[in-house]
């Protein structure tokens, strides 16, 4: 099963028709015609899809700046999760476990045995950990790498709703993760950011 593209589509979409906007203020609005009619809701629908898109977008940045805390030196991971009322319930970044010691487990090192990627706690992990609410059911995960199959699972256990994302990484965890999230029927959907407003430099 591909990803849904449906909705992205429709977001592309959007720019090229918001033009229509433009048109539907310079018509008659009293008047009964079914054309005009048709012009209001599907200008209101698409009012609707940039408003959501604004949203995501949002809570994307805010993951962005929250992979800022990690030390990963060369990707920086952040996870936001919010609620059904868009309330965050949690955040978290890619780091080392609690106690274990940034200088003796080294980010850098190239060696198997103390290669990063044994000791790293994902993202999203760490956002599920620290959640402040009993249940993450039905809440949507804003994260700027796509999930890992590790992360996958952790997040179909959860039973959260939809995964946006903002990185995409043609590697076999990401694949299989693909496969994992297609199977258990929870959609994700690649957001792209406004140019010039990705996050604030800090
Ligand atoms: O689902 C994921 C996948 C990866 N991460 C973290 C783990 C590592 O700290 C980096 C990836 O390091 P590379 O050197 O680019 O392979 O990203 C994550 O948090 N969530
Ligand atoms: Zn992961």
């Amino acid at each position: 099963m591909s990803p849904p593209t449906n909705e992205i589509s429709e977001i592309s979409d959007l720019t090229q028709h918001f033009q229509l906007e433009n048109r539907l203020e310079k018509l008659d609005i009293n008047s009964n015609s079914s054309t005009n009619l048709q012009l209001i809701d599907e200008n209101a629908r698409k009012a609707e899809i940039q408003k959501e898109l604004e949203k995501h977008q949002r809570f994307l940045r805010m993951a962005k700046v929250t992979s800022l805390r990690s030390k990963d030196p060369n990707t920086q991971v952040g996870c936001v999760i919010v609620d059904k009322e868009n309330c965050i319930v949690s955040v978290g970044y890619n780091g080392f476990p609690i106690g274990v010691d940034d200088d003796v487990f080294r980010w850098d090192k190239e060696d198997p045995e103390d290669n990063k990627h044994l000791y790293v706690v994902h993202a999203e992990m760490n956002a599920i950990i620290n959640k402040r609410c009993a249940t993450l059911h039905d809440c949507i995960v804003y994260v700027t790498l796509f999930p890992c199959n590790k992360c996958a699972q952790m997040l179909i256990q959860s039973r959260v709703k939809k995964v946006y994302f903002l990185e995409d990484r043609d590697e076999l965890p990401f694949r299989a993760s693909k496969k994992m999230l297609d199977h258990a029927k929870l959609p994700y959907e690649q957001i792209v950011m406004p140019r010039g407003k990705y996050v604030i430099e800090c």
